[in-house]
């Protein structure tokens, strides 16, 4: 199951998104926003990052106009490592070195086309549990 979540400024490509999941029969909880009308990216950062935190969800998705707000948001939760990617290097790296948990992207800053891209990038890639990789993330979550 994908959390999936946006604001106005990621709603349209949020609902591209959602079709390319149907197309592939891949679950998903879409936490809204539901129209154009200006909302507040942080409550559905928040609200993708719990779903994926409680283990109600395997991954999330999240969106704004530039993807930094609501990635922000989202990796104020406990255990999120939400990672903006923009190009399909990143979104393979994100998954195989940092078990990024959350791919947050700007619809302001790349098309569907490359988007939808990623988030097959993003999903069809594995952490690849190496030693190093799971050291650094213990790291990240040491206070
Ligand atoms: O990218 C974002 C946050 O990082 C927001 O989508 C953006 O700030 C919304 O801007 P506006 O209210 O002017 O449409």
């Amino acid at each position: 199951m994908i959390a999936i979540g946006s604001d106005h400024g990621g709603y349209v490509l949020k609902q591209e998104i959602i079709k390319y999941l149907e197309s592939k029969n891949i679950e998903y909880k879409d936490v809204g926003c539901y129209s154009e009308e200006s909302c507040d990216y942080a409550q559905f950062g928040k609200s993708v990052a719990k779903l994926v935190a409680d283990g109600t969800c395997e991954k999330g998705i999240v969106i704004c106009g530039t993807g930094i707000g609501i990635s922000i948001a989202a990796n104020k939760v406990k255990g999120i490592r939400a990672a903006l990617c923009h190009d399909c290097f990143s979104a393979q790296a994100t998954r195989e070195h940092n078990d990024a948990n959350i791919l947050a992207m700007g619809a302001r800053v790349i098309g569907p086309g490359l988007a939808l891209k990623i988030v097959e990038t993003f999903l069809g890639t594995e952490f690849s549990n190496e030693e190093r990789h799971i050291r650094r993330i213990a790291q990240i979550e040491d206070n």
